[in-house]
C-alpha cells in the first residue's frame, strides 16, 4: 500500500473490531496515517454508531478513504451509503475492489469478520487502496447517484 497523507477512517462494531484493529496495524505499518473511531473492545455495540462518523469524516475531509467492518460488512454499508458523499461498498475479493474504485469512485470499503479472512480482506483492502478512479463515462454515472438527480417521473 502506498503511503498517503489524507488519513484513512476506521470503523467497526464488536463483530468486527479485531479485524479492524488487524488493518488498523497493518495500514499504519504501511505509512498509512489512521483516525480510528472504534470501537475498542468486544462489547455489544451497534454499527451505525461508528459508520455514521466515519462517514461524517469523508464528508468534511478529514479522511480520504474509510474502512468499516462488521459482521457482514453489510449493516456498515446500509448506514453510510446515507451519506451523500459516500459511496460505500461490500467487498470480497481484489477484482471487486479494484473495478469499485474504477468504475464507481467508491470510498468506503467494508468488511465482514464473519465472512472472509484476514489476508484476504489485507489483499482486497491493498487493491481497494491502490487502484484509481477511471472517470470519463463514469462521472455521469456517478452524478445519477446524487439524491435528486433523478428525473422527475410523469
Ligand atoms: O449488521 C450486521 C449485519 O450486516 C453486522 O454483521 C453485525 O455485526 C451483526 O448484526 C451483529 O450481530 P450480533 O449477533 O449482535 O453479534
Amino acid at each position: 500500500m502506498n503511503p498517503a497523507s489524507i488519513p484513512i477512517a476506521l470503523g467497526a462494531d464488536h463483530a468486527g473490531v479485531a479485524l479492524k484493529d488487524s488493518l488498523r496495524a497493518a495500514l499504519e505499518a504501511a505509512g498509512h496515517p489512521v483516525l480510528d473511531f472504534g470501537t475498542h473492545g468486544a462489547a455489544s455495540c451497534d454499527y451505525a454508531d461508528f459508520a455514521h462518523p466515519v462517514a461524517d469524516a469523508i464528508t468534511t475531509g478529514k479522511a480520504r478513504f474509510a474502512v468499516l467492518v462488521c459482521g457482514t460488512g453489510i449493516g456498515m454499508a446500509m448506514a453510510a451509503n446515507r451519506h451523500p458523499a459516500i459511496r460505500a461498498v461490500v467487498l470480497h475479493n481484489t477484482t471487486e475492489a479494484r473495478l469499485t474504485r474504477a468504475h464507481n469512485d467508491a470510498n468506503v470499503a467494508c468488511f465482514g469478520a464473519r465472512t472472509m479472512g484476514p489476508e484476504v480482506v489485507l489483499d482486497t483492502l491493498s487493491a481497494f487502496l491502490t487502484t484509481p478512479y477511471e472517470g470519463g463515462r463514469h462521472d455521469r454515472r456517478i452524478a445519477k447517484l446524487t439524491p435528486g438527480a433523478r428525473p422527475q417521473e410523469a
